[in-house]
């Protein structure tokens, strides 16, 4: 499609990626830390990549553009900083605004970062605002208004986006010290005067609208009325859009429809199409103006733009005035698909990134405003590319669908219980008490992953590379030896990412090259697609766990990642059911785990660090959910031996809702994370019954400080409260890719000294 020129269309996007042409953003700011970069410097970045940005929405001929969506790491932080929450023991270290704002991010050598977790149901992590109940609010709009200014000097109006006061304060969490039952939105009344000024200095800057996201919406509604109300009702103020998304708004319809606002932006895709149905029931959105949220925001899939444009027409008379969206901000999937060259351009068209949705709301825009005949020739190309996907071979695969058919029970189930297998399994391992073990990865350095970047240009050969990984994996499991580990792991040095490193050998996946989404900060990931039926060509990962255990005696850990990891992690099929492209990987992962128990491995870890995050937002679809994944976990692992020991590994989670999942798993041993609670998971999990090992990580891996031998010896004591000494794992909490070799040695000989120091 080309670019538009002519009347703007009522057409916009809730908010767009931020990480800049080339990762720019991420360049940037990483050079800024390592002081390569002045602050000055970084802010041209900012500068630059935003004007791009603003182009790139205006020449695609939207009508209302976003701004304030752009961060230097992450939105919620952002709103923090606007309302003047800086935690204490960040704003007593007397650093600049910036660095303020990074030390709250990634912690400094004296105090930790503010903790990090899930963006609702996406692998999007968000800074968590700590609150008190003597917590003050002060407003600081600098960042919006430079937004909204430099916009505006590109001739552009464009409409800040600021994270609403409800879901920020749902968002957050009791400050240290706190007692745990104070309830953040109690702070509300306090909170609200701080919005009412920003809407209020708004208006005397000129702006004509404001983005109130409020996707908290969709699950809670106390006090949306008052909010609401409240800030519609102030004298002075800019038209107000309030944002929902990531589902349907149910029982906060009415408080929408009676809200004094002039905008809603619902959600009207997947599921949250019963929004549609809803808003028809109750009679529309009277006198307000509807975002219609009809492009899928959060997966990659073309859209039907015919099926899109009746569904349009279907709003008729719903609202006053109807404007095209996607569903949420496309901060959730990659730029362009137009740079994806390696992609085959049959497959290639099947997608739509963020700049193809702006045209896709476009065309759509066109076609309501002038009627469907002035976009006949694009929907045309439209439904062949959609006829051309589902006529496919490459979708369908007979022999995998004919092997998912012939699953039994029995194959979702180990062949005898847990203490039976515990027992065969200690008699071939014969670990000490309080074995210890890490995650998976260690130190992803810039020259493992140079290496990989000149063995993708060709600059180094495949044997040349092989023998680089080979090189890295030899100096894990010397290092982990000389530490005195009890199982050892090869370190994942070949892997680019734990989900992308499987897509790429598994039939059905695609990669991309380019295809880069912010998952926090400066760390992105490139989700793999899946298009078709998954199958298994060929062993992934034997290869690398037998070379890694043909240098020790000491048994070294096979290293998978989960059905549905590999599905959260990734965009999923739209043509059908998660649950059966979960049976089709739990199927390729059950041969690998077959073929490495063949190899001689004793013990396969099986990450499931998603299971949580993929936990539907409504408490209705939960149990399926639940049923679904628990069962593609066990389909991929209980083909095993009694003596082999399966492992799994989960991190960013509240475990509360999923305890029992967890049981479900049927693992012998778990390594959970709790950055902030550490050995209350381990409390937890035996008071729900749970009956293996449990590795509760003794150390959070996500900061740079190294525990001490007496800290973690406290840890450990603290978890053997609640757990009996021969079903207690040693482990730090996550895998160490992100952490350099210094600070890995010196925690894991902690780890090991105070294991050590109790058995
Ligand atoms: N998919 C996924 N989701 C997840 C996690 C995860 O591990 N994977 N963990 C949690 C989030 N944590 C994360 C932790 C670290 C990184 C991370 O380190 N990302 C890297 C990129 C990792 C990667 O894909 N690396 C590739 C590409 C590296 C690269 O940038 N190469 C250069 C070339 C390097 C050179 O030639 O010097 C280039 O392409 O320009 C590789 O190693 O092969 C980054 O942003 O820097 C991401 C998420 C939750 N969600
Ligand atoms: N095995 C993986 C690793 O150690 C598990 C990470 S969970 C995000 O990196
Ligand atoms: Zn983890």
């Amino acid at each position: 499609m080309s670019s538009f020129s002519g009347n703007p269309l009522p057409a916009t996007v809730l908010g767009y990626p931020r990480i800049g042409r080339n990762r720019a953003m991420k360049k940037a700011i990483e050079a800024y830390w390592r002081g390569e970069l002045s602050a000055a410097n970084l802010q041209r970045t900012v500068v630059d990549e935003r004007r791009a940005v603003f182009e790139t929405l205006q020449s695609a001929g939207l009508t209302d553009v976003p701004c304030n969506d752009f961060s230097l790491y992450d939105q919620v932080l952002d709103t923090l900083v606007m309302v003047g929450a800086v935690p204490p023991r960040h704003r007593d270290l007397g650093l600049n605004a910036l660095d303020t704002y990074f030390a709250m991010a990634r912690g400094t050598a004296e105090v930790p970062p503010l903790e990090m977790t899930k963006w609702f149901d996406t692998n999007y992590h968000y800074l968590v605002p700590e609150l008190a109940p003597d917590t003050e609010f002060t407003l600081d709009l600098s960042k919006p208004l430079q937004e909204y200014r430099q916009a505006r000097s590109l001739g552009l109006e464009a409409r800040p986006v600021l994270l609403g006061p409800l879901t920020f304060l749902h968002l957050a969490k009791v400050a240290p010290g706190v007692a745990a039952d104070f309830d953040p939105l109690t702070l509300l009344e306090r909170l609200l005067p701080v919005y009412e000024q920003a809407l209020a200095q708004f208006a005397a800057e000129g702006v004509h609208w404001v983005q109130l996201d409020e996707p908290v919406l969709v699950s809670e509604q106390a006090q949306a009325e008052l909010v609401l109300r409240r800030l519609g009702s102030l004298p002075e103020r800019p038209k107000l859009l309030i944002a929902t998304y990531f589902g349907s708004v149910r029982e906060a319809l009415p408080i929408l429809r009676q809200a004094p606002v002039e905008a809603v932006a619902l959600d009207l895709t997947g599921p949250a199409e019963s929004n549609l149905r809803d808003l028809a029931g109750a009679g529309g959105l009277p006198g307000k103006r509807l975002v219609a949220g009809v492009i899928d925001g959060r997966n990659v899939w073309a859209a039907d733009l015919r099926a899109q444009l009746a569904r349009l027409a279907s709003l008729h008379g719903l609202a006053d005035e109807i404007v095209i969206a996607p569903s949420c901000s496309l901060l959730h999937v990659p730029l362009d698909v137009s740079l994806e060259t390696g992609l085959d351009p049959d497959v290639r068209c099947w997608f739509a990134f963020a700049r193809q949705k702006l045209d896709e709301v476009a065309v759509l825009a066109r076609g309501i405003s002038a009627g469907p005949q002035a976009i006949e020739a694009e929907l045309q190309r439209n439904q062949e590319i959609l006829a051309h996907r589902a006529a496919s071979p490459i979708t369908r695969d007979p022999a995998v669908r004919e092997r998912v058919a012939a699953v039994t029970p029995a194959d979702e189930h180990r062949a005898v219980s847990y203490p039976q297998r515990a027992r065969q399994q200690a008699e071939r391992l014969n670990l000490p008490s309080l074995p210890t073990t890490t995650i998976g990865s260690f130190p992803q350095t810039q020259a493992l992953r140079a290496a990989r970047g000149r063995f993708r240009r060709g600059e180094l050969g495949p044997d040349g590379y092989a023998e680089r990984m080979r090189t890295e994996v030899e100096h894990v499991i010397r290092l982990q030896e000389t530490l005195g580990l009890d199982v050892l792991v090869h370190g994942e040095p070949e892997r680019n990412d734990m989900v992308q490193y499987f897509a790429e050998q598994l039939t059905g996946f695609v990669a991309t090259q380019h295809g880069w989404v912010q998952s926090y900060g400066t760390r992105y990931v490139r989700p793999p697609v899946v298009i078709g039926d998954v199958s298994r060509p060929q062993p992934m990962t034997v290869e690398w766990t037998s070379f890694a255990q043909s240098l020790t005696d000491k048994p070294v850990k096979g290293m998978l990642t989960g059905p549905v990891t590999m599905l959260c992690w990734s965009f999923v099929r739209d043509d059908q059911p998660l649950e059966e492209t979960a049976q089709q990987v739990a199927l390729a992962l059950r041969d690998e785990v077959a073929d490495l128990e063949a190899a001689g491995t004793a013990v396969i870890q099986v990450d499931e660090p998603a299971l949580r995050e993929g936990l539907p937002l409504r408490a209705s679809d939960r149990p399926g959910y639940l049923r679904w994944a628990t069962a593609a976990f066990r389909l991929a692992t209980s083909g095993v031996r009694d003596n082999t020991q399966i492992h799994t590994h989960m991190c960013y989670a509240e475990f509360g809702e999923i305890l029992s999942a967890v049981i479900d798993l049927d693992t012998d041993v778990i390594s959970l994370e709790g950055a902030r609670s550490h050995m209350s998971i381990a409390a937890d999990l035996s008071a729900a019954g749970y009956p293996s090992g449990v590795g509760p990580g003794v150390y959070d891996i996500h900061s740079p400080r190294v525990p001490g031998r007496d800290e973690v010896t406290r840890m450990l004591r603290q978890a053997l409260e609640h757990v009996p000494a021969e079903r207690l794992w040693v482990n730090p909490d996550c895998g160490l890719k992100t952490r350099d070799e210094a600070e890995v040695k010196s925690s894991l000989a902690n780890l090991v000294a105070a294991a050590e120091s109790l058995r």
